[in-house]
């Protein structure tokens, strides 16, 4: 059952408290609640998703991490030293389904060699690839796109699972470039080679992306984990609008956890214990955040800023990884885009009135459907100057996506730009969530550095992908379709120098932070605690090499099984 007033909660001992309704929590909260002898509670800061249209249907993401969103955080980044200074947005979900409610939805699980690296890592097979594959199909079921066409050719079905809980379909309705892109990369095989299917392990090349959309509906945690036949269960208690603040020791100067403490006004402060574990599962962002607040951290910051260490564990908060994101866009001569409902009400209404009816048509589209997953050159001066940092010679350095054409401001209304992201999905070592020395209320929001190009090798393989986009868009199957380059790309095609300029004056953060509660090895002597155990993008040891939904997924349905392995006599 859902509340959100802590007065309704009927009890204030739970054996389990998921600190977080997200992408991880709750699938950690339908998978503890099979249990009916385990009673679980979920504190979420954020409303309930219900009745959020925006939420519902898939093209109008971008108003839900828009700055002024009310259903995201409002993170800011420190000045970033190799991006011009500037301070590019890190938007996180809040409300149930926390970022998948959010997010675009795109459904990439990265390559198997980025998981055998997390089992090396960790020294846990646990995390290997053919140990993880189950646990995405655990949680996948393999979903007809919103305008059922013939999906023979776009996928490889022995690599999905049909049975799980949340959806994942291909491209629900076909625009107009799908046929240029795929007409162009078949006429530049070697370099833009085919890919049948991303999640298969291999990801290499240029195939049509999975999104997590359920007949035209966005597919978040809360509506698939959440759904009505497991919120109704009577173990299972969700507390909505509840933000923690810290979770607290059994008795002064323990090491072992039991209680959660939150407010839902910032000032009177509650407490509800956990009888087994408490499990954080506040994302890459306020999950070292709690941590730290409860003096779990570095023992000199801490004290330094008056909170009383319990465990000294430098790394929390510390080791970010994410990635570089940059869009390259042109005019393009066409009406057939999603500028069309953007800008325009009345088209909004029409495909509007076509949702609500059919749930088909363009808004059942998230950004793009269409994505090439590439490596540099193993000959290339990158690879012989800077040490490889992908995972193995099947993992992709860059992404780059193919989105519709799109303008998402208004500057752009008389023309319609197309629209194309890319990014390298390489790691940027050296991110960081910290307390505000000033002022380390709870609170208040944390001080996060995402390090944008702080290796050389990013910037490298950033300008190597912008090249390779150049060359694509100069396709003669691009001529009458492609019109001018922004402006603002203008300079990077006329110089080196003016390439440069332009990726420092314009890459953005890609919101998939990960590592900032990075698992350590297995066996580990450093700083153990109990009662606690975190579940949620932030202990993936480094960022994957594509988005970070599935993987999150993946490890919160193996997270889960760890939990009920550790309390199954209990
Ligand atoms: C705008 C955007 C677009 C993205 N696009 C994609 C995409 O297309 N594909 C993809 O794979 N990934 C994408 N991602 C990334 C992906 O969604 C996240 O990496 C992943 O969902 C994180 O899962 P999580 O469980 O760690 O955290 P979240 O899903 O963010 O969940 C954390 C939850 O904890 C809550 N919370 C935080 N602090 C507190 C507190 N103190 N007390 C109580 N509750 C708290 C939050 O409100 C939130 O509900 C995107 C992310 C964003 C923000």
């Amino acid at each position: 059952k859902q509340y959100s007033n802590v007065a309704d909660l009927p009890q204030s001992t739970y054996d389990f408290v998921i600190v977080g309704g997200g992408n991880a929590g709750l699938v950690v909260a339908n998978r503890l609640t099979e249990n009916r002898a385990w009673s679980v509670l979920v504190i979420e800061a954020g409303p309930s998703n219900l009745g959020i249209l925006d939420e519902e249907v898939p093209a109008l993401a971008g108003t839900l991490f828009a700055p002024d969103s009310p259903y995201t955080w409002k993170y800011t980044v420190v000045p970033q030293e190799n991006a011009d200074n500037r301070q590019p947005g890190i938007p996180r979900g809040k409300m149930l389904g926390g970022s998948t409610a959010i997010n675009e939805m795109w459904y990439t699980r990265g390559s198997a060699e980025d998981f055998d690296r997390f089992a090396a890592a960790t020294g846990d097979k646990g995390w290997s690839w053919d140990e993880m594959l189950p646990y995405f199909l655990k949680n996948e079921k393999w979903t007809e796109p919103a305008d059922k066409h013939n999906t023979t050719g776009q996928y490889n079905p022995a690599a999905h699972g049909k049975t799980g809980i949340t959806a994942v379909s291909l491209p629900g309705y076909a625009w107009p470039i799908f046929d240029l892109v795929t007409e162009t990369a078949a006429s530049m095989p070697d370099e833009f080679p085919f890919v049948l299917d991303y999640n298969a392990g291999k990801p290499i090349g240029l195939g049509w992306t999975q999104t997590t959309i359920n007949g035209g509906f966005r597919d978040s945690s809360a509506r698939s984990y959440l759904a009505e036949q497991y919120i109704s269960r009577p173990n299972l208690h969700v507390l909505v609008t509840a933000q923690v603040s810290r979770v607290l020791p059994a008795s002064k100067g323990s090491t072992h956890f039991t209680k959660v403490e939150f407010s839902q006004d910032f000032k009177t402060l509650h407490t509800v214990t956990a009888t087994k574990e408490i499990v954080l599962s506040a994302g890459s962002i306020a999950t070292p955040q709690i941590l730290l607040q409860s003096g779990i951290g570095n023992s000199t910051t801490l004290k330094r800023i008056g909170i009383t260490p319990l465990v000294d564990l430098p790394a929390v908060g510390q080791n970010m990884t994410e990635q570089p994101l940059l869009s390259n866009s042109w005019f393009a001569n066409t009406t057939q885009s999603y500028e069309s409902f953007n800008l325009n009400a009345t088209q909004m209404e029409i495909d509007l009135a076509l949702w609500n009816k059919t749930h088909t048509g363009p808004l059942v589209s998230t950004s793009g459907a269409q994505v090439a997953f590439l490596r540099v050159p193993e000959n290339s001066s990158i690879l012989s100057t800077f040490a490889d940092p992908a995972a193995g010679p099947n993992t992709p350095h860059i992404e780059l996506e193919f989105t519709y054409p799109s303008c998402r401001c208004l500057a752009c209304k008389p023309s319609v730009p197309i629209n194309r992201h890319h990014r390298c999905s390489d790691l940027i070592l050296g991110g960081s969530v910290t307390l505000n020395e000033t002022d380390p209320s709870p609170w208040n929001l944390p001080v996060i550095d995402t390090g944008l190009f702080r290796e050389e090798f990013d910037f490298q393989t950033m300008v190597y992908a912008v090249k390779q986009i150049f060359k694509f868009f100069a396709a003669p199957v691009w001529d009458g379709y492609l019109l001018q380059p922004l402006d603002a790309l203008v300079p990077a095609l006329q110089s080196d120098a003016g390439l440069e300029a332009y990726i420092r004056g314009n890459v953005i953060n890609n919101q998939h932070p990960v590592g900032t509660s990075g698992m350590s090895p297995k066996g580990a002597s450093w700083g153990k605690v109990t009662g606690i155990r975190v579940i949620d993008a932030s202990v993936l040891p480094y960022v994957t090499s594509g988005h970070t939904m599935a993987p999150t997924y993946a490890f919160a349905e193996r997270g889960a099984d760890l939990v009920k392995a550790t309390w199954a006599h209990h």
